[in-house]
C-alpha cells in the first residue's frame, strides 16, 4: 500500500489542480444525478402515487407552487422537461469529465514511463552489473502498464466513492433510517471481501515473478539460439517453457476463479440483504411508499457501485506488487545515478571537446565487484598513460584489464586509491572526460538501424565524406561500398547481418568519427584476419600523436608498435616498459606471453 501511496502523491504533485477541479466536477454531476432522481417525487405525486405527496415532495414545494396555475398534464410536462435537461447536463459532464481523466492519465502514465526509463538510463555502471538486463524489459514492459491499469482502477474507486458518498447524502436526506440499513448491509459486504482482496494480492505477487522468469527467460534463450541449437538443448528449454507457462496459466485461472467467487458470494449476499431490507422497511419501520420506492432507486443505483467498489479494490490488490517492483526498481536506479546528460548539455560552459594533455593515473586503486568477497579484480594497481602515446594493456584472460579500463573511463569508482586526470581527480570531471572517449569494447555492438545511423550516433553532424574517412580508417569502405545500399543499408537486430570482423570494423569508424582524444579498443580487432588488421595497424600509426589510444589485445602482434606496454596478473601490475625492454626481461610474464604466441602461431 506505501508504494502505491508513493505513486498517488506523484499523481498528485503532476495533476495538480487539475485533479480536484475532476473529482469537484464528479460530485456536481452525482448531485445533478441525485436531483434528477428526487424529481421523480412531484412526477409521481401528479401522477397519483398514494403516499408521494407527502414529506419529501415539500422539498419541492416551491417548483410545485409556481406550477400549481397549469393543468395537471402541464405540470407533468414541465417536470419530466426539467428532468431530461438535468439527465443531458449530467451526462454531458459526465463524458467531459472521463475524457478529461483519461487524458490525465495518460499525461500520467507518459510521465512514469519515461521517468523510469530515464532514471535506468543515467543509473551508474555497478547498478547495471548486479541486474537482469531482462527485469528492465519486464518492468518497462510487464509492470508499467499494470501501474497504469492500477492508476486508473484507484481513479476509478476514488470517483465511485465520491458518487457514492453523495447519493448516500441524498438517501439520509430522504430517509435516514433506511439509508442506516443499507450501509450496514454495505459493510458486511465489505466484509466478506476482505478476504478476496488478500487473495487477489499474493495472486499478483506470483504473476509479478513468473513474468520476470518468462521475460528473463526469452531475453536470453533467443540471444544464446545459437548455444541451444549447438548443444541441441531445445526439449530442456522446452520443458522449462512449457512448466513456466503451466503455471502462468494456473495464477490467471486462480485470479478469474478468485473474482468469480467473490461476484458469487457477493451476489448471494446481496440478494440477502435486499430481502431484509424491503421487510425491515415495511413491516418494521413502516415506511411511506414513495420514500421507499426513492431510497430501492437510489440503492439498486448505488449497488452496482458497491459491487465497482469490490472489483476494483480486487483489481487493485492485484496491480500492487507492480507498484512495489517499479517504485524498488526506480529508488536503485536513482540512488545510483551517475552524472545527468541533460545537465552536462545545460551546464554552462560545458566543455564538450575536451582534450587531455598530460595524462591518465591510477594511484593505488583497487577494486572488488563484491564487497563480502575478500578477492579483488584489482589491487593496489598504479599507472600512468601519457597523453598522445599509445599505451598496451596484456595479459591471461582474467587478469583485470577490462575492470582497469572500466576504472580509467569512470564506469566504477575505485574502493581505494583514485584515478586523476591532468591532475584532476576523475570524480570531479568524469562527465566531461567520458565525453572526449571513444571505447570499442570486446564484444561490438550495433543497434537495429541502417549504417549511416549507426555511423552516426556520437557524430550526428558528419558529412559523407567524414564517414568514407572514418570507414577507410577502419578498413571496412570496401566492403561497405559492396553492400546493397551502401550507407544506407540496414544492419539488422544487433547488427546480425555482419560478420563479426566487419561489425568490429563498423564500431571502430563510429568510434574514430567523433574524433575523441582518447581511443580505448578492447580486443577490438580479434574478429580481424591478418590484412584487415595491418591496415588498421597502419591506420592507427597515422593518428600516432594526435590522440592518447589505449589498446587491450591477446595477440600480441597487435602491439608491437605501442609506446609503452602494462602488463598484468591476477589483478596487479607486474611488468611495465617498451616492447623490446619487456621481450628481453628473461622470465617475465611479457616474455612468458611472448612465448605462448609464438607456439600458437608454430601450431
Ligand atoms: N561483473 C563482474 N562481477 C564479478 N566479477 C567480475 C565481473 N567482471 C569481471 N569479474 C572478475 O574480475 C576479474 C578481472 O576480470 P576482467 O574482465 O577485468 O579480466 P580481463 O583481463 O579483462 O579478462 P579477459 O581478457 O578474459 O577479458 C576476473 O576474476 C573476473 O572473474
Amino acid at each position: 500500500m506505501a508504494q502505491l501511496l508513493i505513486y498517488v502523491k506523484k499523481f498528485h504533485a503532476f495533476a495538480g489542480p487539475r485533479l480536484y477541479i475532476n473529482q469537484l466536477g464528479m460530485m456536481l454531476s452525482s448531485v445533478l444525478d441525485g436531483i434528477g432522481i428526487l424529481l421523480l417525487i412531484p412526477m409521481l405525486s401528479l401522477l397519483g402515487l398514494k403516499g408521494a405527496e407527502g414529506s419529501p415532495s415539500s422539498y419541492f414545494a416551491f417548483i410545485l407552487g409556481r406550477l400549481r396555475h397549469l393543468s395537471d398534464s402541464l405540470q407533468l410536462s414541465v417536470i419530466v422537461g426539467l428532468f431530461m435537461v438535468l439527465l443531458v447536463l449530467q451526462a454531458s459532464m459526465q463524458r467531459y469529465l472521463s475524457h478529461r481523466s483519461i487524458s490525465m492519465e495518460q499525461q500520467f502514465i507518459r510521465h512514469v514511463r519515461t521517468e523510469v526509463y530515464e532514471s535506468l538510463l543515467f543509473a551508474n555502471w555497478p547498478f547495471f552489473l548486479t541486474k537482469r538486463k531482462s527485469d528492465f524489459t519486464h518492468a518497462m514492459t510487464q509492470e508499467l502498464p499494470r501501474i497504469s491499469y492500477g492508476i486508473f482502477t484507484f481513479l476509478q474507486i476514488i470517483t465511485t466513492f465520491v458518487y457514492t458518498a453523495v447519493q448516500i447524502g441524498i438517501a439520509l436526506w430522504l430517509s435516514v433510517t433506511l439509508t442506516l440499513l443499507v450501509l450496514l448491509c454495505g459493510l458486511m459486504l465489505g466484509m466478506i471481501s476482505r478476504r478476496s482482496v488478500a487473495r487477489s494480492r499474493a495472486c499478483g505477487n506470483e504473476a509479478t515473478t513468473l513474468m520476470q522468469s518468462y521475460m528473463a527467460g526469452m531475453t536470453e534463450h533467443f540471444q544464446g539460439i545459437k548455444e541451444i541449437k549447438s548443444n541441441m538443448s531445445e526439449n530442456r528449454h522446452a520443458d522449462w517453457f512449457r512448466s513456466l507457462c503451466l503455471r502462468m496459466e494456473r495464477n490467471m485461472v486462480r485470479f478469474s476463479h478468485l473474482q468469480a467467487d467473490s461476484q458469487y458470494f457477493y451476489k448471494l449476499a446481496s440478494g440477502v440483504c435486499i430481502a431484509v431490507f424491503l421487510l425491515c422497511a415495511l413491516l418494521v419501520f413502516h415506511v411511506q411508499t414513495a420514500t421507499l420506492l426513492l431510497v430501492v432507486l437510489i440503492c439498486s443505483r448505488l449497488w452496482p457501485k458497491f459491487s465497482a467498489l469490490q472489483t476494483g479494490w480486487e483489481n487493485l490488490a492485484q496491480t500492487l506488487p507492480a507498484f512495489q517492483t517499479l517504485a524498488d526498481l526506480q529508488k536503485q536506479a536513482e540512488g545510483s545515478r551517475e552524472f545527468d546528460l541533460h545537465e552536462l548539455e545545460l551546464a554552462p560552459g560545458a566543455d564538450r571537446s575536451f582534450r587531455i594533455q598530460q595524462g591518465i593515473e591510477c594511484r593505488s586503486v583497487s577494486y572488488r565487484y563484491d564487497l563480502q568477497s575478500s578477492s579483488y579484480a584489482l589491487s593496489c594497481v598504479d599507472a600512468y598513460i601519457p597523453a598522445h602515446h599509445m599505451v598496451a594493456i596484456v595479459g591471461k584472460s582474467g587478469a583485470g584489464k577490462s575492470t582497469l579500463i572500466d576504472l580509467l573511463i569512470g564506469l566504477i569508482q575505485p574502493q581505494q586509491g583514485e584515478v586523476l586526470v591532468d591532475g584532476m581527480p576523475l570524480r570531479e570531471c568524469s562527465a566531461m572526460f567520458r565525453s572526449a572517449i571513444s571505447y570499442v569494447p570486446q564484444d561490438p555492438f550495433l543497434f537495429h538501424m541502417s549504417l549511416r545511423e549507426n555511423l552516426c550516433m556520437g557524430a550526428p553532424n558528419a558529412t559523407d565524406d567524414q564517414l568514407w574517412e572514418a570507414l577507410r580508417f577502419s578498413a571496412a569502405d570496401e566492403f561497405v561500398r559492396q553492400l546493397p545500399d551502401g550507407l544506407e543499408t540496414m544492419l539488422g537486430d544487433r547488427g546480425v547481418r555482419l560478420s563479426g570482423g566487419e561489425r568490429q570494423r563498423i564500431v571502430l569508424a563510429r568510434a574514430i568519427l567523433r574524433k575523441p582524444s582518447v581511443l580505448i579498443l578492447d580486443e577490438a580487432t580479434s574478429a580481424l584476419d591478418s590484412e584487415n588488421e595491418t591496415k588498421i595497424q597502419e591506420a592507427l600509426e597515422r593518428i600516432r600523436g594526435s590522440m592518447t589510444v589505449i589498446v587491450i589485445a591477446h595477440r600480441l602482434s597487435t602491439i608491437r608498435t605501442a609506446d609503452h606496454i602494462i602488463v598484468m596478473e591476477k589483478g596487479a601490475i607486474v611488468q611495465q616498459g617498451s616492447y623490446q625492454l619487456l621481450a628481453h626481461a628473461a622470465g617475465g610474464t611479457f616474455s612468458e606471453l611472448i612465448n605462448y604466441h609464438d607456439r600458437a602461431l608454430q601450431i
